[in-house]
């Protein structure tokens, strides 16, 4: 883990989303999310499910989300179709869907470990959520373009809940002054390693500053799923969930 900045932990604030409910507090046998902020990022991390909880998590979720077919998933860029190097689909409140790369999908119906999921984040962070995007990678061939996670489509200021489960992967942050050219500002790429079983939230105004990825690992052998949880607006007020259309 390089180049990020670790401040005292205090209390989560609910801020953001406007639908805050009151967080469990820290205590024996559940430490305090660990802070990583830099200059316009905020994100808590902590282990949210314990290892045997985690296993039968996955276990569950291996079993019980079904993905998207693999022609639903891909991606036209620059009058090319390529296949999205992971599986994802999206389970969700009804009365939402969300547009992805010019193709509008609506999310499954809720099962319950995914509600399970859901209810601990809420329990422990006091945020609520009505979707949810779910990407499987096989292995570590299988990656996630660097992109920002798109703030036209969710509730302005409410945070994003990525939960893992299997294989731990590197997760990198990257500015986005840095990605133009020549400009650096002194600002590092964050390096996080996210573990099974582990939460990352991920707070305004993060995604407006910061881009992330889960680049290829080739030593990693066996299969991560992850599921971000999100705040989605219903009806016509939102447009796109996920702006990275161009760089998966
Ligand atoms: O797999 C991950 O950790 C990241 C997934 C992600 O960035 C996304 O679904 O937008
Ligand atoms: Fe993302």
């Amino acid at each position: 883990m390089d180049g990020f900045v670790v401040k005292v932990p205090r209390r989560q604030a609910g801020g953001g989303g406007g639908q805050g409910r009151r967080p469990e507090e820290a205590g024996p046998g559940r430490p305090p999310p660990r802070q990583i902020r830099a200059e316009g990022l905020r994100c808590d991390y902590r282990i949210l499910f314990p290892k045997a909880e985690a296993d039968e998590i996955f276990q569950q979720l291996e079993e019980e989300v079904q993905y998207f077919e693999d022609d639903l998933t891909k991606l036209h860029i620059f009058g090319t179709w390529h296949n999205i190097p992971r599986k994802l689909v999206t389970y969700g409140d009804p009365e939402l869907s969300y547009t992805y790369s010019g193709v509008t999908f609506h999310p499954k119906p809720w099962i319950p470990v995914l509600n399970r999921i859901r209810e601990r984040i809420t329990l422990a962070t006091g945020h609520t959520f009505n979707f949810v995007l779910i990407n499987r990678y096989k292995d570590g061939l299988d990656h996630i373009g660097e992109h920002r996670d798109d703030e036209s489509e969710l509730v302005p200021r409410s945070p994003i809940a990525s939960v893992s489960f299997g294989a731990c992967r590197d997760f990198i942050f990257r500015h986005r002054d840095c990605r133009r050219k020549g400009l650096k500002r002194g600002l590092e790429r964050i390096k996080l390693e996210l573990a099974h079983g582990s939460l990352l939230m991920m707070n305004h105004p993060t995604n407006v500053y910061w881009y992330h990825s889960l680049p290829p690992r080739r030593r990693v052998i066996t299969p991560r799923v992850n599921l971000t949880f999100r705040k989605v607006m219903a009806g016509d007020r939102k447009r796109n969930i996920h702006p990275s259309g161009t760089s998966d």
